[in-house]
């Protein structure tokens, strides 16, 4: 097999070392077997793992702590007399101050580091837990949400650094995505816990809140133990430090090369000059080029409508024709249990297939199943039932229509007899202001649920459509989750060089969450304005823009050493798609016609 060598080939190094068998830098080929090419001697030290599963304990409690509050609404409405303003604000408050945190945590992360940032988020969550599960009113709660809020920003945009810091290149992907799986795990394990403790008939909430206690005191203790982050480290200058920590999370590897790129690297830094950060990421080229990737990643992620899914899966499926509500909180435990599993999917393809092509396959099957949803909404539209019969109306409602237009109007409800799959006796009345449960007077004002085969829907019609609502949100969370909800954070993490990493991150972890208010916030009104099947169509066209936008412009980064991912960026915006891979005996650069975002393109090409 005969290697070409360019010396003047920034990457010829690496490649001279790859022939003489020093892989753990560069990382497995993508997909097969890699066990006979590694050398026995280098494998990477279990270590690696265990500062992952601590590290990512921030990301279970990101996913704990948003997921468990649509379930913990309902007896804490009951209890605690919260009208909907109140209930908006407990939710949207720990999203809003995540926002906050995560820009902040920017500044704190390159200041204090990434090990204390982790142990501050923990500690704030251990602090946020016990609030809420001590709460005597609404405004202790409205302070706990947002105590948690604040942890989460910071962890959100601190354990994916740390993690891609610490990882060898060929693993970093994986050890990432593995930080999106836990957040998927915390919103699965926060609607069983909803779902257990709906059947209290007191202070269940308290319990659903205050359970985070529990992995946020374990993180904390954990981490009083791990090392720093070698890259911070040296950027701080403590180089013996930093030394001895990545000795000893590569175990017999050669570290010499890494670290002496992580050492170029900074020296870098003093290229683009001094001031503040965000100024400098700005006035740079490449590194404004990967913030612009980066942000608009997150953004894509939210605006594919995730966490309408996620927060409002119980509503969407009874709108869909679920009626009964404790079935609804438990399928909306199968949603997040669906989102769960098949972010596993993405751990095990983001190494074999790399993070582009899981996006754009992700983003294609996300936009069919939001169609699906739409097609199923708009037919159900069309087949919504028409008013028969109207009581004598004392207080001359507007509430007039056929069930679609009376499911849109939140001041209205339907009421309607059911005998078997037919539906008669419907009428369209106002709600009761104090509980959605019932209507404001009439046949439904006491209703007793089922008796008299007389039905309350409130948001929701009759269909027999419901179960492709159901398959339509199965195929989305299934399509979803491997690619755009990890990938994001993932790319993040690693497109940054290390002096721009913190805040790079902290904007595009702020941008999510910015993002993610805004959907939220609005999926109501949009469906009330749109209808359902509007709001799902619009959905369907931002994601069609994602598409184009990842297919344009999102290089790939699998199998690069940190401080070599920047050079994707040094061309123009977006000529760097899909450029770089690395088939274990070299790495390959493919670059887009005229760019020079690339130091060896054809070279890198020509080895047998
Ligand atoms: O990556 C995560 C994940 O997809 C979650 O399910 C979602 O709720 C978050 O907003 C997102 O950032």
């Amino acid at each position: 097999m005969g290697f070409r060598h360019h010396m003047n080939d920034r990457m010829s190094s690496r490649r001279l070392k790859a022939e003489h068998g020093e892989w753990s830098l560069i990382g497995p080929p993508s997909g097969g077997d890699t066990s006979n090419l590694l050398d026995q001697n280098i494998s990477t030290p279990y270590f690696i793992y265990v500062l992952a599963f601590f590290s990512a304990l921030g990301g279970f409690l990101f996913g704990y702590d948003t997921g468990v509050v649509s379930g913990a609404m309902l007896p804490l409405k009951r209890e605690m007399n919260l009208n909907a303003l109140w209930q908006e604000l407990l939710v949207s408050s720990t999203v809003g101050a995540a926002a906050l945190s995560a820009l902040s945590g920017g500044y704190l992360n390159g200041w204090l580091g990434r090990r204390i940032c982790i142990l501050v988020a923990s500690f704030i969550f251990s602090v946020g837990g016990i609030v809420l599960s001590l709460a005597q009113d609404k405004v202790v709660l409205l302070v706990g949400r947002v105590t948690v809020g604040l942890g989460i920003g910071i962890a959100s945009m601190t354990v994916p650094v740390y993690i891609a810091e610490v990882s060898p290149p060929h693993m970093r992907g994986q050890l990432v995505t593995i930080n999106s799986l836990f957040i998927t795990g915390g919103q699965f394990v926060a609607s069983v816990v909803d779902g257990a403790f709906s059947y209290l008939s007191r202070d269940g909430w308290r319990y659903m809140l205050g359970l985070s206690i529990i992995p946020a005191v374990l993180q904390f203790f954990g981490f009083v133990f791990l090392p720093e982050s070698p890259r911070w480290l040296l950027q701080k200058g403590r180089s013996d430090e930093a030394h001895r920590v990545l000795s000893q999370i590569r175990g017999n590897q050669n570290i010499d090369e890494e670290y002496d790129k992580i050492k170029a690297s900074i020296e870098e830094e003093k290229e683009v000059g001094a001031g503040v950060v965000i100024l400098r990421i700005l006035r740079h080229g490449p590194t404004r080029r990967a913030l612009i990737v980066g942000c608009c990643l997150q953004m894509f992620q939210q605006l594919s409508g995730i966490n309408t899914v996620m927060y409002y899966s119980a509503t969407i499926l009874q709108m869909g024709g679920v009626q009964d509500d404790k079935q609804a909180i438990w399928l909306a435990a199968a949603t997040s249990a669906t989102n769960f599993v098949f972010t596993l999917v993405g751990v095990w393809l983001v190494e074999k297939v790399g993070r582009r092509k899981l996006v754009l396959g992700s983003l294609l099957g996300t936009g069919l199943s939001l169609t699906l949803l739409a097609v199923s909404f708009l037919l159900s539209a069309q087949n919504s039932p028409p008013v028969t019969f109207h009581p004598y109306d004392p207080q001359n409602s507007t509430c007039r229509q056929s069930c679609e237009l009376c499911m849109l109007d939140p001041n209205c409800g339907f009421c309607y007899r059911e005998n078997g799959t037919v539906v008669f006796e419907t009428s369209c009345v106002p709600v009761n202001l104090a509980s959605t449960d019932h209507a404001a007077w009439g046949r439904s004002e006491n209703l007793i649920k089922g008796s008299d085969n007389l039905i309350w829907a409130y948001n929701y019609c009759p269909t027999s459509y419901s179960w492709v609502v159901l398959m339509g949100l199965v195929l989305y969370l299934a399509s979803f989750a491997p690619g755009m909800g990890p990938m994001p954070w993932t790319v993040n993490s690693e497109i940054y060089p290390l002096w721009a990493r913190s805040t790079g991150n902290a904007c595009s972890a702020a941008a999510n969450w910015i993002f993610n208010v805004l959907v939220s916030l609005t999926f109501l009104h949009v469906a009330q304005f749109l209808t359902y099947y509007g709001a799902f169509f619009m959905y369907t066209g931002l994601v069609v823009l994602a598409l184009l936008f990842v297919f344009a412009c999102l290089p790939e980064t699998k199998g690069l050493q940190l401080e070599d991912i920047e050079n994707l960026f040094t061309g123009q915006l977006c000529s760097c798609r899909g450029s770089a891979y690395n088939d274990m005996r070299h790495i390959h650069y493919i670059r887009v016609k005229g760019s020079n975002c690339l130091q060896s393109d054809n070279e890198a090409s020509d080895v047998e």
